[in-house]
């Protein structure tokens, strides 16, 4: 049996005098899932996700949140939670009578063991009697992921919740989605790291300029990037440059310098899966050792670009194919 739908948006629109912001956005969200939105700075991600916290109407679609339909009114069912633009606190409070206060103003007092519990789980037990002005980004964040959490939500609404994270509160702010989604509740959240999205999420959207460019499996997207620049480090630089220039398909571009001990004998090269394994294993017959090989751009990213229009020049070499017998010039960048 299908899962339920948590979200249901239909052609969903949403104009700013000129901007559209939103146009013509269509999310399905089971329960019980993890689903990431990525999108460039004005793609309209905190402006769908703003909607569904009931912060802002649609002009246009239809939204069902949890199996009820919402209009044109600023409202939501009970069970959603979250926060767009960062977590909105009492900054003379401490952490814990914020939380107390949230629970208080929802009229279930007498909760502070729950209260205890979530700072505990979000890593602020220690600094629960702290006031909130002197909190960092961080520490806001885990405080305002706490407080979305209060009387466990079934649709959590979150806008970039790993800004200013260090990893280990990262993995802990992880930890907790993903015990939200395995009991039923659902997650949806915005992030510019691929590789948080790719290790949380079950599905993506991405959106471009208001309009879903992408919706599936975070693998799928993968797939999206169509063909991928690899450095190679070998024990024998020129000779993986001349069996490169050899193989069929594959094609020597320039490499940008990188922070690598290898860079001098590093090789790029551009091409199908098959070429880069027919160079590959031409250079472990002739001898020839591989000590790095790895995409120059990961593949999530490399996809994001590509589909959203951005990969014009960002690519090491782009459009700097090198000829056989030609040296390589590592590129300076401004990095
Ligand atoms: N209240 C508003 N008034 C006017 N324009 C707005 C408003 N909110 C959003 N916009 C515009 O709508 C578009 C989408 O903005 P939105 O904040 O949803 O993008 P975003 O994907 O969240 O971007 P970012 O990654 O930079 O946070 C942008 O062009 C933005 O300038």
């Amino acid at each position: 049996m299908q899962p339920a739908a948590a979200v249901r948006a239909c052609g969903i629109t949403k104009t700013f005098g000129d901007v559209i912001a939103l146009d013509g956005v269509d999310l399905d969200l089971a329960e019980g899932q993890i689903h990431g939105l990525v999108g460039p700075n004005g793609a309209g991600k905190t402006t769908l996700l703003g909607m569904l916290l009931g912060l802002s109407v649609a002009d246009g679609g239809s939204l069902e949140i949890l199996g009820s339909p919402v209009g044109r009114i600023l409202s939501v069912p009970d069970g959603v939670t979250g926060f767009v633009d960062g977590p909105g606190l009492y900054p003379e409070l401490t952490a814990r009578q914020n939380l107390a206060a949230l629970v208080s103003l929802r009229g279930g007092a007498g909760r502070s063991a729950e209260v205890d519990e979530l700072l505990d789980r979000v890593g602020l037990i220690e600094v629960a009697g702290d006031r909130v002005r002197g909190f960092s980004l961080g520490m806001r964040q885990r405080l305002g992921l706490a407080a979305a959490l209060l009387g466990e939500p079934r649709l959590l609404v979150l806008d970039e919740p790993a800004n200013g994270l260090d990893p280990g509160g990262k993995r802990q702010v992880h930890r907790v989605l993903t015990d939200l989604a395995e009991a039923g509740g659902t997650v949806v959240l915005s992030s510019h790291r691929m590789d948080d999205l790719a290790a949380l999420c079950d599905d993506v959207t991405l959106l471009s300029t208001g309009r879903v460019v992408f919706s599936g499996p975070v693998h799928k997207l993968a797939s999206e990037s169509g063909e991928l620049d690899y450095r190679l480090v070998t024990t024998d630089a020129e000779g993986a440059r001349r069996f490169a220039d050899d193989v069929p398909g594959l094609s020597r571009v320039a490499g940008r310098k990188s922070q690598s001990q290898y860079d001098d004998q590093s090789v790029v090269v551009r091409g199908p899966e098959p070429a880069l394994d027919d160079l590959i294993a031409r250079l472990v017959g002739a001898g020839i050792a591989i000590r790095e090989l790895g995409p120059v751009v990961p593949p999530l990213e490399a996809a994001f670009l590509a589909l959203t229009g951005a990969d014009a020049g960002t690519g090491p070499g782009r459009d700097a194919d090198i000829r056989p017998g030609s040296t390589p010039a590592l590129q300076e960048t401004s990095r």
